[in-house]
């Protein structure tokens, strides 16, 4: 058991109100997540997985609750601070949003850039580190078009290591995935977890949650269930 007392929680939320325009979709959420920690959000469809991982990464504003993400207060974050926060996490969606007319080098290049790295040497080696460890060093200078899904959510999440985030967001990361690729994607977040990044995955995969037990969080009702603080059944909604 790893010992987590010592850390400050990577995320903490304290009565946050989870809003989509004016819908309400989850209130009172208080939970913190510690460093290093893998934790899973379940839920059926519509409950709030997507919005609660948006509010966290700052892609909807908090409007009441109190909320720290990686360090960063996240309520009434200004915009000018949202690129410094994304600096210290890692976002992977199903859906893997690359640039399809870039290589895969380009594409990991294109971020470093954006977030100021300016040493070209850096860059390459930060590339390379980041390959070797999603296992996809020989793919620098293929298209994404040249790879299968599964590569390409392991560039994806090559991406998001990039600065080296405390947690990683992930939201249905093997949603289009077989179920053998699934599982290497899911061995991959384990062993980058190993390696002491956080990580809060949404998904809908019975079968990862069992072979790969860890802390789960459930929005049910409008509300946050917590594994860590109560049993619940996994059967309804998951
Ligand atoms: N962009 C949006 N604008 C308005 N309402 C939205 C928007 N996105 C989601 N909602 C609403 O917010 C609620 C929660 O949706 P959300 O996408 O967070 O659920 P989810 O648990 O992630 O679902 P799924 O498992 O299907 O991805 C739903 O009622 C949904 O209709």
């Amino acid at each position: 058991m790893r010992d987590f007392s010592s850390s400050v929680p990577v995320v903490s939320l304290k009565d946050v109100s989870i809003h989509q325009n004016v819908q309400t979709v989850l209130q009172s959420v208080s939970f913190d997540i510690d460093k290093g920690e893998f934790v899973y959000l379940v839920g059926r469809t519509g409950s709030g997985k997507s919005s609660l991982l948006k509010t966290l990464y700052a892609d909807l504003p908090l409007r009441s609750g109190m909320a720290s993400v990686a360090g960063f207060p996240i309520f009434k974050l200004s915009r000018t601070q949202v690129p410094f926060l994304r600096r210290k996490i890692g976002i992977v969606f199903q859906d893997f949003q690359l640039l399809f007319d870039r290589t895969v080098a380009e594409n990991l290049r294109f971020v470093l850039k954006a977030t100021n790295w300016k040493d070209s040497s850096k860059i390459k080696q930060r590339i390379s580190e980041v390959l070797m460890q999603v296992g996809l060093d020989a793919a620098s200078n293929k298209m994404p078009h040249q790879l299968s899904g599964g590569e390409q959510q392991r560039v994806v999440i090559a991406r998001a290591l990039l600065n080296d985030p405390v947690i990683l967001f992930a939201d249905e990361p093997t949603g289009n995935l077989d179920p053998e690729v699934a599982d290497g994607i899911m061995q991959l977040f384990n062993q980058i977890n190993n390696r002491g990044t956080a990580v809060l995955m949404a998904t809908h995969n019975h079968q990862i949650i069992n072979a790969y037990p860890h802390r789960i969080l459930k929005c049910d009702q409008g509300k946050i269930l917590d594994s860590a603080k109560q049993s619940f059944s996994l059967k309804d909604g998951v």
